[in-house]
This record gives C-alpha cells, sequence and structure tokens, in this order.
C-alpha cells in the first residue's frame, strides 16, 4: 500500500520567524499517523524549521537544489547542503521554475538524479500549460516529462521518486482540474512508469495532484485510486487549513 502524501509548497513565502509561528501552530494538528506530511519552505528557512520538527513526523523540504556538488554557480545551493542541514525531500521541476527560470527537462532529470544519489526524495513536477491542453496535448506533454525526468534512474531509484502533477493551468488560479480528469492523468502517468520500468515500479510509486488544492475539494482527488495525495501551494500558508489536509488524508488511511 503507498502511504499518502501530503506536501505543502510555501513558495516565496514567509521569513525564519514567520515558518517558526507557523510551524508551533501546525506541529500539533499535523501530526498525523499513516500521512507523509512535508513542508517545502524557502532554503533561509530550513535549518530552523528541521531543528523545530526533530522529533515530529513532519518532513521539511527544499523548493529547489543544484545538481553539482558545489562550484562556482553564484547563488545556487547543493544537494550536500541540502544533506547538512537535514533536509529529506526536495521539490524539484515546478512549473515556476520550468517558466520562470528556464529549468528544461535535462535540468530535472540532473537534479532528479542528484537527489536520489544524496537520499534526497525528490518531489518531480509534470503538468500541461493551458495551450496545450486545449491542443489536446495533455498526455503527450506529460509523458515527455515524466520520461526525461526519470532517465537513467534504476527501478530501485524510481519507487524513491514522488511525482507531482500539477496542471500548469491549475495553479494558483482557484480553478483545480476535476478529480476525475486529475485521475486520468494520473492514471497514465502510472502508465507510462509501467511501460518504462515494470508494473511494480508503477504500484510503489507514489503520484500528487496539485493545483487549487484546499480543505474544500481534497476528498474528491484521495478518493481517486491512482492519487495519492497533493502538492499544495496556497491553502499550504495557513496553518488551520494546512492541517485539514493532512487530517483529510489521515482519515481516509484509516478508512482504506
Ligand atoms: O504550485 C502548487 C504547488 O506546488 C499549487 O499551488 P496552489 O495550491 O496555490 O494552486
Amino acid at each position: 500500500m503507498r502511504t499518502p502524501v501530503i506536501a505543502g509548497n510555501w513558495k516565496m513565502y514567509k521569513t525564519v520567524n514567520e515558518a517558526l509561528e507557523y510551524f508551533t501552530s501546525f506541529r500539533e494538528k499535523g501530526e498525523a499517523e499513516g500521512v507523509e506530511t512535508v513542508l517545502c519552505a524557502p532554503f533561509v528557512a530550513l535549518p530552523a524549521l528541521v531543528e523545530a520538527a526533530k522529533g515530529s513526523r513532519i518532513g521539511i523540504g527544499a523548493q529547489n537544489m543544484h545538481w553539482e556538488e558545489e562550484g562556482a554557480f553564484t547563488g545556487e545551493v547543493g544537494p550536500s547542503m541540502l544533506n547538512a542541514v537535514g533536509v529529506p525531500y526536495v521539490v524539484i521541476g515546478h512549473s515556476e521554475r520550468r517558466t520562470y527560470f528556464a529549468e528544461t527537462d535535462e535540468a530535472v532529470n540532473k537534479k532528479t538524479q542528484s537527489a536520489i544519489s544524496h537520499d534526497l526524495v525528490p518531489i518531480v513536477c509534470v503538468g500541461e500549460t493551458l495551450e496545450e491542453k486545449e491542443a489536446d496535448r495533455t498526455q503527450e506533454v506529460v509523458r515527455e516529462q515524466v520520461v526525461k525526468a526519470l532517465a537513467g534512474l534504476s527501478s530501485d531509484e524510481v519507487t524513491q521518486v514522488v511525482l507531482a502533477y500539477e496542471p500548469v493551468w491549475a495553479i494558483g488560479s482557484g480553478k483545480s482540474a476535476t478529480a476525475e480528469d486529475a485521475e486520468e492523468v494520473i492514471r497514465f502517468v502510472r502508465k507510462t512508469v509501467a511501460d518504462q520500468y515494470d508494473q511494480q515500479v508503477a504500484n510503489d510509486i507514489r503520484i500528487l495532484y496539485g493545483g487549487s488544492v484546499k480543505p474544500g475539494n481534497i476528498d474528491s482527488f484521495l478518493e481517486q485510486p491512482d492519487i495519492d495525495g497533493a502538492l499544495v501551494g496556497g491553502a499550504s500558508l495557513d496553518a488551520d487549513s494546512f492541517a485539514r489536509l493532512v487530517e483529510a488524508a489521515a482519515k481516509r488511511g484509516g478508512e482504506g
């Protein structure tokens, strides 16, 4: 059985103090058995959050990293630096990085490989734009992103990856995909993994939905057989609303 993941992506929000204040109120409510809860915060808040999260079931993640160990890459943060802080997760290939920072599928692949070889769990994002959706290219685009992101990984390594299907048009728009449409794409992603590797890898890999997930719609996604949780932007910024999402996943785990 796949353990559900509820991951918050704060994006470029919260100072260190704001992050700690949030964590104090979130910690009790956000601790749920049977759910992997993750908070992906800006780099500067990571050391304080990792310290605050010690002894809890809440994992802390970065939102990006460079693939190289170290070097003359002004402004970048490398995988060993995340290891040294004790961060277990890293978001890779978010559409905002692809769009605003020109991140290519090749870069996403190098980062994913580097994360795996540094024992970091990569949360790898894929998803089509509105234009691609309207041109009926969703499956083609998502397939290519998935295949390229995972290229060169062994079957064992692929099962350590968490994939997140985030249709670009649903991010921050208040307009989520319907649960049925998200399920259809995610089922297709799982099939893509089965075709590239084998059925066992496809059965084991966690695939999340992201894009305007809120307490009011999370259940509809979680009830889909292939959706293993959510990657959440806006609704993760408030401790109460994020805790409600974790609770929804915990409740479902209990029922299932
Ligand atoms: O980009 C997202 C998570 O990575 C989704 O953002 P929203 O939940 O704000 O739509």
